[in-house]
């Protein structure tokens, strides 16, 4: 496959719509355990902090597992981004990809940690209505797998780490398929005009639609039996929270996409003399 074809922007959207079913089955993978709150807390859990680690369970399950990964040279494939900083060289020599991403150090996976803790686990996870209808504390919404849960988070985390940062591989589509509209906003520092260039309401309309479906079907056919809260009530239809699912890409995947999009897009000019903008700027 030639650079371009690498490019098409048509077998961009496929890999972003195949990471919709990765994302919806591993959060329903997920929803099968309680919240466990004591997961995201930092230095909730001793046994780490006796062995000086000072972050929480689920940041300790990334560095560890992002750590062997970082070894089996995971991270020198242009689309996948660690959540751990100071990870070790890679044991094998980097196998050599096609340059097809400008050089840039965007990493948007601080923000997706922080969204996903606090805004998505509580919402897939179910919450025990106990029988006096009174909603489960943090004490008893504690089913004690913090290994379950912690290794379906980062496969969660892996794959909208991997949707977000596919991102960039749109820009630089939209980006060589007419620089010339790009151009004037990226020396004017103008976010505002870029991100109103590489958004596409169509596109974003189809998904959610699609998306709803989806969810709405897999979590019928593959979810396990139970009873979880959605918005506060039970929902014994569902196998998890559908509109959840559609929230998390409308509120948080898509804008950080965006902004994954615009952050490539400014610095898409970094280190290029005047003469080869310019000749950038003719060539379409
Ligand atoms: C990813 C694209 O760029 C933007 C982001 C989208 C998304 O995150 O789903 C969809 C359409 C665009 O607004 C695209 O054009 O396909």
């Amino acid at each position: 496959m030639t650079g371009e074809d690498l490019l098409s922007l048509d077998r961009i959207r496929s890999v972003l719509t195949r990471l919709e079913d990765t994302i919806i089955f591993s959060l329903i993978e997920r929803a099968q355990f309680a919240h466990n709150a004591r997961m995201y807390q930092r230095g909730a859990f001793k046994e780490l902090t006796d062995l000086g680690f000072n972050g929480s369970w689920l940041e300790w399950f990334l560095k560890e597992t992002e750590t062997f990964h970082a070894k089996a040279r995971r991270y020198t494939s242009p689309d996948e981004y660690p959540f751990t900083s100071d990870l070790p060289d890679p044991v094998l020599p980097p196998l050599s990809f096609p340059q097809i991403l400008y050089p840039n150090k965007i990493n948007a996976n601080p923000s997706i940690l922080s969204f996903y803790t606090r805004a998505i686990v509580p919402r897939i996870t179910p919450t025990k209505k106990h029988a006096d209808g009174i909603v489960g504390d943090e004490e008893s919404e504690d089913d004690g797998n913090h290994g379950s849960a912690a290794t379906l988070d980062v496969e969660v985390l892996q794959s909208i780490s991997k949707r977000v940062h596919y991102g960039k591989f749109v820009s630089e589509s939209k980006f060589l398929d007419k620089p010339s509209d790009f151009i004037p906003h990226i020396l004017n520092r103008n976010r505002e005009a870029l991100d109103a260039l590489i958004t596409k309401p169509e596109i974003e309309r189809k998904l959610l639609l699609r998306l709803q479906k989806k969810a709405t079907t897999y979590a019928q056919d593959f979810g396990a039996e139970g009873e979880l809260m959605v918005n506060g009530k039970v929902n014994g239809s569902g196998k998890i929270d559908v509109d959840g699912v559609v929230d998390l890409y409308e509120s948080y995947i898509i804008p950080l996409t965006k902004e994954v999009e615009v952050d490539y897009l400014q610095h898409r000019l970094d280190g290029l003399s005047k003469d080869e903008i310019d000749k950038l700027a003719r060539s379409k």
